[in-house]
């Protein structure tokens, strides 16, 4: 494993995991922002990412709210990209996408704006589970004619079913939860 992530690695371990209707959903600072996010482990995964995908001529990042934003939130302080968030508020502004969101465990609508056509973007988030998250915001970023060079989330849970992945993702770590406890794989 990178050595830069294994202070990341370390802390999924203790994650404890709750049932959101039959779906094993840890609790992490990464992927809920509890417990406390570590500002070393915030800068190593920008610092990750850095080192996984070409950032040259990206124009902006791209994370759903909510718990792609801090993710999404370092890597731009750490590469003077600007951010877009996608939001789950609707603003009605003339070039608004709208896209339906359909997690692992529940569904939302999602509304993208601040996207140009033309715009190289790079799609941030915190976990991909079943890619139903990534698959909308794509389906938006699509609609809004922007290019996506890449698409980055920090943790894959490779116990899920990604059906709804049509696209490579990229991530740091791969994650499972067995006998009711976070495991950590390497993703490399
Ligand atoms: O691969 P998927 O099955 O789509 O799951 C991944 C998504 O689920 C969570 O978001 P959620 O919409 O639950 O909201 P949150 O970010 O506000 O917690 C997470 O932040 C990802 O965006
Ligand atoms: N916070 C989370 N924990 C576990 N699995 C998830 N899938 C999506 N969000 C998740």
């Amino acid at each position: 494993m990178d050595s830069n992530l294994e202070p990341l690695a370390r802390s999924l371990r203790d994650a404890p995991v709750v049932d959101r209707d039959g779906y094993e959903y840890f609790v992490h600072g990464v992927t809920d922002g509890i417990p406390p996010l570590e500002p070393a482990v915030l800068e190593a995964v920008a610092d990750g990412i850095r080192d996984r995908i070409d950032l040259e001529g990206v124009d902006k990042l791209v994370a759903p709210e909510a718990m792609g934003i801090h993710h999404g939130t370092a890597l731009s302080i750490a590469t003077g990209i600007p951010l877009v968030v996608v939001r789950k508020r609707e603003y009605g502004f003339p070039e608004e996408v709208a896209v339906h969101q359909t997690t692992s465990y529940g569904e939302d609508e999602l509304y993208l704006n601040g996207v140009d056509p033309g715009d190289r973007v790079v799609l941030v988030d915190d976990v991909l589970s079943s890619g139903g998250t990534i698959e909308a915001v794509c389906e938006a970023l699509e609609a809004a004619e922007a290019e996506v060079s890449d698409i980055v989330v920090v943790l894959r849970r490779v116990d899920a079913d990604h059906e709804d992945v049509s696209r490579e993702v990229t991530n740091l770590l791969d994650v499972r939860v067995r006998d009711g406890a976070l495991e950590v794989l390497d993703s490399e």
